[in-house]
């Protein structure tokens, strides 16, 4: 049989070996000159199998679809502003109750986030598939890469520690002896997740380096740490004292919940240490939840990420 291969590896075949990767190339978005500005273009597409975890709404199914598109442009300190969906339906799936769930998601998002939907395809498939395209504009391409050394490491947004605690709960089947509210929570950043949409916008001029993390932040530090050939070193968490006790008293990890979820949608970057007390601001302003949680150093051959001087494990979510 023909040998498997990886995540990385297909995305590597499908896009043509490109060294070194130009500006914009591997990274969260596509900046395209155009028109006196940037351009920003990025596809994702969710899965029935893949995405839909138990108890979620088609509705919400398309909302989180919709966002995570959107999320992938404003962690570029790009304005999210156009998306395009194709909808592949299995026909006996083909109801008018499942198309009207689609579209109160999709409502849902661009009314939350003011986007427009300008663009699709509608078509038959084994499952269902929601592929969405969000196009955005910006003044400032914040890339993956233009990290320092020295540089301040940040994480904003919502859903740090509290996807991975849904995960067990969703998917493991797992009854956690943490309280009702922190499991409601949990199951609320999983269905409808909330993203910092003007964050890394009002942010742009003064964010060296950032990425949007979905994959689990341990992965999205080491990709961030790789590609800027930097070594980060955490001294804190993206995590709320109140779901660290929690855990912490029902026998669960905080450091491996905040590290390895997913699908959390927060920012995560690098910062210059004279322009933290202006991030501060804009996160205050825009109500997100912010932290400074370590530093970059120089990195000595392959990149590393440690916690409080402990190599972390380099695990994260991919999808083959
Ligand atoms: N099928 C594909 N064709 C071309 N580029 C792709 C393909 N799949 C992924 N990419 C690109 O590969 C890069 C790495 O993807 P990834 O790290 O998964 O980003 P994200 O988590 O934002 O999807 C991105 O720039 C993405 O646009
Ligand atoms: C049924 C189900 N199983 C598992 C998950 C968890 N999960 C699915 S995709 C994913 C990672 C992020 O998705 P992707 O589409 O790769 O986002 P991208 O990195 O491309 O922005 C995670 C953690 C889920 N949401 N639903
Ligand atoms: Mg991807």
């Amino acid at each position: 049989m023909a040998r498997r291969i990886g995540e990385k590896d297909a995305i590597g075949i499908l896009r043509g070996a490109v060294i070194p990767p130009s500006i914009g190339l591997y990274d969260d978005a596509y900046p395209v000159r155009c028109c006196g500005g940037i351009l920003l273009i990025k596809p994702d597409a969710v899965a029935r199998s893949t995405d839909l975890l138990p108890g979620m709404g088609l509705d919400q199914l398309a909302r989180k679809a919709v966002l995570g598109a959107a999320s992938d442009i404003a962690v570029k300190g790009g304005r999210p502003r156009w998306y395009t969906s194709s909808v592949m339906m299995p026909p006996e799936e083909a109801t008018e109750e499942n198309f009207t769930a689609i579209r109160e998601g999709f409502a849902r998002a661009a009314a939350e986030y003011g986007l427009e939907l300008v663009a699709g395809d509608t078509g038959s498939a084994r499952e269902l598939v929601i592929d969405i395209t969000a196009m955005g504009t910006a003044e400032r391409f914040v890339g993956r890469m233009g990290g320092a050394e020295g540089d301040r490491v940040f994480a904003a947004g919502w859903g740090f520690g509290y996807t991975w605690l849904g995960y067990r709960v969703l998917l493991l089947g797992e009854r956690p002896e943490v309280e009702d509210r922190y499991v409601e929570a949990a199951l609320r950043h999983l269905y409808e997740p909330r993203v910092p949409l003007r964050f890394d916008e009002r942010a742009a001029e003064i964010i060296n380096a950032a990425m949007d993390s979905s994959d689990g932040l341990a992965t999205t530090l080491y990709e961030l740490a790789e590609l800027n050939m930097l070594d980060v070193e955490l001294e804190d968490l993206p995590l709320d004292p109140d779901l660290e006790a929690a855990l912490s008293n029902a026998g669960l990890d905080p450091l491996e919940a905040v590290l390895y979820g997913g699908e959390e949608y927060g920012a995560v970057g690098f910062v210059s240490e004279r322009a933290i007390d202006q991030l501060k601001e804009v996160a205050e302003q825009e109500r997100i939840p912010f932290w400074i949680i370590g530093k970059t150093r120089r990195s000595e051959g392959s990149a590393n990420v440690t916690f409080k001087g402990r190599k972390l494990a380099r695990r994260g979510w991919t999808h083959f």
